[in-house]
């Protein structure tokens, strides 16, 4: 996603990007306010302290009194020990909250993230949903564990103390609440610039993210077109301007706390003349003196910290508003409402009634009026020119996409009334892009099905043709690398093949799974797999005669519409563009045919 398409920081307002978190806070909120409480009763004991130096001083002290000393002194270190005491609640019930309220946010991101439908994956790139679900999240975890706290403690605490210098002597008071008016005015317009500042570097970072992700996954071939060199400077080009926007917004966080910086050193000195001419009238005692210098030294911290913290908050919630981006968006292919499993034969009949496809934000139809029928038990394959919308047909039956016109139906049933979860298990489908993940060949075989028997994995893997795994070092509980990348190409095929006519599902979709094969292996899987199809209402992408042959009749895909259904020889001898189609494979055509 690029920079125009992330909405404009100023846009939204901060507390309420920050409110977002609240319902994840929501189910934790005795330990948010426990973690409250006990910050705020350690901020009281704190300011008790001065309070009772001030009565030390202009008691005990200035009448000589010794033994008065002891309660007072008592009652200081009684209020140490209580500021600890809360301390320690504080920091437990804190944690406690924080890891939850994490927890639960990435677990709703994620679940997000699995239930976006792929036509949002194909619009996101990958790096800016990883910045946001790893440094955005972290952001976020800093902020509700320590940042917030402190926030709002704080502003309590200032609050306060500006009460009871009010009360200790309030001309003082006054003026040293006057010097907070320019920290003020100058804070909100620092934070508004850092606030956009901010958002341009989280942007930034997820760019980066993906610039690295893609030439990670796209090593073999910037490796092979020896491009490296190009690779590198667009890294850097984009690592260059993420430097020089964290620059810019150091500079406004170091000007914001030069001031918040400046301001106490001032308001002290201030504080001191002021102070030392109401002792001189006698208008203030010298205890009253103490205690004030005293109150506002436990000021130094709230004030100083309130640059960083206003940072830190404007930080976080350009986190929430971009992890916000995607809890927000719509989930268009998800169960209706009320809908309950049905009963669905195996194998099942699909139908493509009046079916119609157009890319969200197009205007360009990839399939329109296309209505095809496959009778249960048959294998139909899909023939058509690249780009004709193939694989977007046969993505339509498990609801990886949705129609935008006509239905899909299963004996009748439009897919949409069925439960997702039942949907997906009706359907298997197998890509041309074998994906693998980074686990043991047995989970990557069982993810859809982990109830499987050994003999019904032993047989998937026969029909893919895959006993290859059986000679893993630790057979199938063998973890292959990252994305299987540890496999060749026809072999990764071949388990996500296996994969898919695991357990003999009632309908199939291959969408081109044997390209990757030699013509050796590739006989071979197409033998075995004619036993699996016979029980099977089986869609087949195909590219190739061999593949074609697999299947008892032929759609040909053209123009977004089926122009043409029959068996392969009726397909050669009538549609000319079946044959230009099929013509690359002439030779192994008329062998087969
Ligand atoms: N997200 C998208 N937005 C707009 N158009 C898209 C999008 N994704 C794919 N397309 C277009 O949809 C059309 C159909 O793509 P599809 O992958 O279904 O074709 P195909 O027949 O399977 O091609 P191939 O045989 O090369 O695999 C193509 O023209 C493609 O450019």
């Amino acid at each position: 996603m690029d920079d125009a398409a992330a909405p404009a920081p100023e846009d939204r307002g901060r507390l309420s990007a920050l409110l977002r978190l609240w319902p994840y806070a929501r189910p934790y909120r005795g330990l948010i306010a426990a973690t409250f409480a006990a910050a705020l009763l350690a901020t009281l004991t704190q300011l008790a302290v001065p309070l009772i130096f001030a009565a030390v001083v202009d008691g005990p002290i200035a009448e000589g009194d010794r033994a008065g000393l002891v309660p007072l002194v008592g009652l200081a270190l009684l209020f140490g020990i209580a500021e600890a005491a809360f301390f320690f609640v504080r920091r437990w019930a804190m944690n406690r909250s924080c890891l939850q309220i994490e927890r639960d946010l990435r677990d709703a991101l994620y679940q997000r993230l699995q239930r976006l439908p792929v036509a949002f994956h194909d619009r996101w790139a990958s790096g800016q949903l990883l910045s946001r679900a790893t440094s955005d999240m972290s952001t976020v975890r800093r902020f509700v564990g320590f940042a917030a706290v402190f926030l709002v403690v704080n502003l309590i605490t200032c609050v306060i103390v500006a009460v009871l210098l009010l009360v200790t002597y309030w001309p003082l008071g006054l003026a040293v609440l006057l010097t907070t008016v320019p920290l003020t005015v100058l804070g909100q317009r620092w934070e508004r610039r850092y606030n956009v500042q901010s958002r341009r570097v989280q942007d930034e970072q997820g760019e980066l993210a993906t610039e690295v992700e893609e030439s990670v996954q796209g090593i073999r071939v910037v490796k092979s077109l020896g491009r490296g060199r190009l690779v590198f400077d667009r890294y850097d080009a984009k690592a260059r301007r993420l430097r020089r926007l964290e620059l810019d917004k150091v500079r406004t966080l170091a000007l914001l706390w030069c001031v918040f910086e400046l301001h106490p050193q001032v308001t002290l000195a201030l504080i001191l003349v002021g102070g030392a001419l109401a002792v001189g009238s006698g208008a203030l005692t010298i205890g009253g003196l103490v205690a004030f210098v005293a109150l506002f030294t436990v000021l130094l911290w709230p004030i100083l910290s309130l640059g960083f913290l206003f940072a830190f908050a404007q930080e976080t919630a350009s986190a929430c508003d971009r992890i916000g981006e995607l809890l927000d968006e719509p989930l268009t292919v998800t169960d209706r409402p009320g809908v309950t499993p049905q009963t669905v034969g195996s194998p099942a009949r699909l139908a493509f009634e009046g079916v119609g496809f157009t890319h969200p934000g197009s205007s360009t139809p990839i399939l329109s009026g296309v209505h095809l029928t496959l009778e249960p038990g048959e294998t139909l394959a899909l023939v058509g020119a690249t780009g004709s919308g193939k694989t977007t047909l046969s993505s339509l039956v498990a609801r990886l996409q949705d129609v935008s016109a006509g239905r899909v139906t299963l004996d009748g049933i439009d897919v949409r009334d069925l439960p997702l979860a039942q949907l997906r298990g009706i359907v298997a489908t197998a890509f041309e892009e074998a994906t693998l993940f980074s686990m043991s060949v047995r989970e990557n075989l069982t993810l859809g099905r982990p109830d499987t028997t050994d003999a019904d994995l032993d047989e998937a893997v026969r029909v893919a043709q895959a006993e290859f795994v059986h000679d893993l070092p630790w057979g199938l509980d063998t973890r292959i690398g990252e994305q299987g990348l540890s496999l060749s190409g026809g072999q990764r095929q071949r388990l996500a093949l296996a994969r898919a006519v695991l357990g003999r599902p009632s309908v199939l979709v291959l969408d081109d799974p044997l390209s990757a094969l030699d013509v050796h292996t590739e006989a071979l899987v197409e033998r075995a797999l004619r036993d699996v199809l016979v029980g099977t209402t089986a869609l087949v992408v195909a590219h190739r005669p061999s593949t074609v042959l697999l299947a008892d009749r032929v759609a040909l895909l053209a123009g977004g519409r089926i122009a043409a259904v029959g068996t392969h020889s009726e397909l050669l001898a009538s549609e000319p563009t079946y044959r230009d189609l099929l013509a690359q494979e002439s030779d192994l055509l008329e062998t087969l045919s």
